[in-house]
């Protein structure tokens, strides 16, 4: 694999046995690469298997065929060069939110005081300075949304893996998070992968988004959305290429080809 590849997914396959011990083809043949330091979104309709190659990209489902990279090392399981954040952080009840992040380093058998550092970095680096040492129920659902981040980010993986992080949290509070994911991208140059439903988060956050169709799971395309230099969310919402480029994944989704758009082709 090159060496500026964080994922590499070759062919890969996932076939589930439902209740009645029927086949269900979730991917069939499912190929994309990541850049470092890229955001690339998973998208598609519901049911075509964005979850499920998220998870074997995660190592918690083996392909059934086909191999997935992360950071030159061959998957085969859960590894610390992945950060995980699921819908909802699932956070210890009775840990602050310092203490759910620095839970997530004491499986690494870092003393304790290394530990400490990095969580209290992390959770900097999310904006929850001030609220450290508050237990999850004193949070609000963002916060407790970021602190499932810090988690993921303290042990510093080469890639940020991330499941409609943000689709728990009304609309306010998700628009916020969506500009804080794109400053921690811009302070740490992190590798993410996401998925989502949604064609507009996709777009707005991603700098390529990989379409999904179903029955069986495959890409259907790949479509380039990135936005030059730093623009704001806002900016980016109101510009001629968040429009097109939404029309355009729009057509993805719906299993259709690219039409040309104002002598802009895809
Ligand atoms: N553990 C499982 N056992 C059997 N079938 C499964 C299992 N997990 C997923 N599937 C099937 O695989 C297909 C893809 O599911 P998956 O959850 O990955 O899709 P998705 O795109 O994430 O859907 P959604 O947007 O609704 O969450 C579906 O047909 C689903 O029913």
């Amino acid at each position: 694999m090159s060496g500026d590849l964080a994922v590499d997914v070759q062919g890969v396959s996932k076939v589930f046995r439902d209740d009645k011990g029927r086949e269900v083809q979730a991917l069939h043949d499912v190929s994309f690469q990541v850049r470092r330091g890229e955001i690339v979104a998973l998208t598609g309709r519901s049911g075509c298997g964005k979850t499920t190659l998220l998870r074997i990209v995660m190592g918690l489902e083996h392909p059934t065929s086909g191999t997935v990279e992360v950071d030159g090392e061959q998957v085969r399981g859960p590894g610390v060069n992945r950060g995980i954040v699921f819908q909802n952080a699932e956070l210890l009840p009775w840990r602050t939110a310092l203490g759910n992040v620095e839970f997530g380093l004491e499986a690494r058998g870092l003393p304790k005081a290394e530990r400490r550092a990095a969580a209290e970095r992390a959770i900097e680096l999310v904006g929850l300075a001030h609220a450290a040492h508050r237990r999850p129920h004193e949070l609000s659902g963002g916060m407790r949304q970021r602190v499932g981040i810090a988690r993921a980010l303290a042990i510093d993986p080469a890639v940020l893996l991330m499941d409609e992080p943000f689709s728990a949290l009304d609309a306010q509070t998700r628009e916020n998070m969506q500009a804080e994911l794109l400053e921690i991208h811009e302070r740490t140059g992190k590798t993410i992968v996401f998925v989502s439903h949604d064609i507009d988060e996709s777009v707005l956050l991603a700098d390529r988004v990989v379409t999904l169709v179903p029955d069986p799971g495959r890409v259907h395309g790949v479509l380039d959305t990135a936005f030059g230099g730093s623009t704001s969310l806002d900016e980016r919402r109101g510009s001629a290429e968040f429009a097109l480029r939404r029309h355009e994944l729009l057509q993805l989704v719906h299993g259709r080809e690219i039409q040309q758009q104002d002598g802009v082709s895809a």
